[in-house]
């Protein structure tokens, strides 16, 4: 039988897959897309923790239902996907090249110009399913800073690893990574 490991949160369980990443890492794989109640439970929890802010910004794909429900229940009318990349319906696609150091290659993140104006002067709030290395917030938070936004708040449902001890950071559960 394949091993899973028990998640808590937000009143609800749920069983999530170990998988490996490499020889010596594996992940309790956390796959937020389509589970409709998890978002729904979770969300007013993290609410209360959020400071105030102007915008919510994710990048796709696995923060969106999260962005989508945080915009539905503080009523706001709008949130930012970040893409990872340009599509033929941008208009006057803004782009931020990011090295990661995780896969070692070079990726883009980018938002329509309509969405840099959303964000330009404004607070901004930064939201995800998990931080893990933290690398895909630190993008964000590039990219937004370049836009002219000003980040106050990074926040996500699950810390994984070691940034379950980062301060700088808002999150519901920890995630441990499984190390051999
Ligand atoms: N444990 C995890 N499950 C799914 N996506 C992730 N991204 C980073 N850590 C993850």
């Amino acid at each position: 039988m394949s091993k899973s490991f028990t998640l808590k949160i937000a009143g609800l369980e749920r069983q999530l897959p170990i998988v490996k990443l490499s020889p010596s890492l594996s992940i309790a794989s956390f796959v937020l897309l389509g589970d409709a109640e998890l978002v729904r439970q979770a969300t007013p929890l993290l609410v209360k923790k959020l400071p105030p802010f102007d915008v919510i910004i994710t990048a796709e794909a696995k923060g969106i239902p999260l962005a989508q429900q945080l915009a539905n229940e503080l009523q706001y009318d709008h949130f930012v996907v970040a893409r990872k990349s340009i599509k033929a319906y941008m208009k006057n696609p803004f782009v931020l090249e990011v090295n990661s150091i995780t896969t070692s290659t070079t990726q883009i993140l980018c938002l329509d110009s309509l969405d840099v104006e959303r964000i330009k002067g404004k607070r901004v709030a930064i939201i995800d399913d998990v931080i893990s290395t933290g690398e895909s917030i630190q993008s964000l938070e590039q990219l937004i800073t370049k836009a002219g936004g000003q980040v106050v708040c990074k926040a996500a449902l699950l810390a994984e690893g070691d940034a379950a001890l980062r301060k700088d950071i808002i999150f519901l559960e920890k995630l441990p990574l499984f190390v051999d």
